[in-house]
């Protein structure tokens, strides 16, 4: 059986072109796109069966979105200007079968696809006694993702997609109080997303800019998250309490994942950021802040927090999710 499945993100998309017999899938064509290159989903897939160039249609495709996913109704992506329709997108791709899945329920579907050397342990916790234990997915890329599962009798996962990243910024400190105010005169609604992601590593740095200089020069608010990281490794004083800002935002966030969902099966980061920072994750004074709970601080620190290495992830959850959905 013919199979394409995409990974769907705000900066890029990547599909794969699979033959699967059985439980057993041969991937015959891979690419990795810019999504800004494309007006829309149906202008990317086009491109990309012509890149692939099979002499079949696909029989199944399964596309992980950035964004809520509700049946029966079209999807809008939140960080890209797509609306995805699924009759008439299904029609032009000609295949059988075409499943919309949120891009973090998609990775929690591939967290039994990692082997051990597709991420490293931040924190061992507390190993759970048997396998039937909760897990949890977030990370930053584009937006902030949030999804958790929950094993099943059979050895698989039930699946939950969020938009955890939507709720509300918090500040822990005095510092982040004075982020929030900044935050506030840019968007009526402070999201974690906002400030834990790609475009909020900008942000971060903005407002290190304003808090420690006075003033955002003009040639410095276009800095994305690859290049104050970059400035940061280079010794830039304002880049290096940005990105530490960053972290600790990102700690207290995943902090918060593990009392919301207690995952002690696991609780795994990844989107496009957390490998690409790993050495400011793999740090005490992460852990630290993660585990700045206070009464809960104990309980917090019980739960094992893996770093997915692998950048494949996404993908092979979309995968995952075709081949469980066309072949049980
Ligand atoms: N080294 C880095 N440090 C910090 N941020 C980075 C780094 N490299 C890339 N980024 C940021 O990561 C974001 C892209 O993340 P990712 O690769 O997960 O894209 P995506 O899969 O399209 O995102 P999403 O799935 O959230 O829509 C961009 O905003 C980019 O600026």
């Amino acid at each position: 059986m013919d199979i394409i499945a995409g990974d769907i993100g705000g900066t890029k998309s990547w599909l794969v072109w699979v033959k699967a017999k059985e439980s057993v899938a041969e991937t015959c064509f891979e690419q990795v796109y810019a999504s800004a290159d494309f007006p829309d989903a149906e202008t990317l897939l086009q491109q990309f069966m012509a890149d692939a160039r099979q002499t079949v249609k696909p029989e199944s495709v399964c596309l992980a979105l950035p964004g809520p996913v509700q049946a029966g109704q079209p999807t809008r992506l939140t960080n890209l200007d797509w609306t995805l329709e699924k009759a008439s997108l299904q029609t032009q791709l000609g295949a059988r079968q075409l499943l919309f899945i949120n891009d973090f329920q998609a990775a929690a579907q591939g967290i039994s696809t990692l082997t051990t050397d597709g991420y490293v342990v931040l924190n061992v916790g507390e190993t759970p006694e048997d396998e039937g234990q909760t897990c949890a997915i977030t990370g930053a890329g584009t937006g902030l993702g949030l999804a958790w599962m929950q094993p099943q009798a059979n050895g698989r996962y039930h699946t939950f997609a969020t938009e955890g990243g939507h709720t509300d910024f918090a500040p822990a400190n005095a510092q982040q109080e004075r982020l929030l105010a900044f935050m506030r005169q840019r968007y009526p609604h402070v999201s974690w997303e906002r400030l834990v992601s790609g475009p909020g590593v900008n942000q971060v740095y903005q407002f290190c800019l304003q808090d420690m200089t006075g003033e955002i020069p003009a040639d410095l608010r276009e800095r994305n998250g690859a290049i104050v990281n970059q400035a940061a490794l280079a010794g830039d004083p304002v880049a290096t309490a940005a990105m530490q800002l960053f972290t600790d935002l990102y700690a207290n966030w995943v902090g918060n994942v593990a009392l919301l969902y207690q995952p002690r099966g696991g609780l795994y980061l990844g989107g496009g950021i957390s490998a690409r920072i790993q050495p400011w994750l793999q740090t005490q004074r992460f852990l630290d802040a993660c585990f700045d709970k206070g009464r809960m601080s104990d309980l917090a620190r019980q739960m094992p927090i893996y770093l997915i290495t692998n950048t494949r992830l996404g993908v092979q959850g979309a995968l995952a999710a075709a081949m469980h959905h066309t072949m049980g």
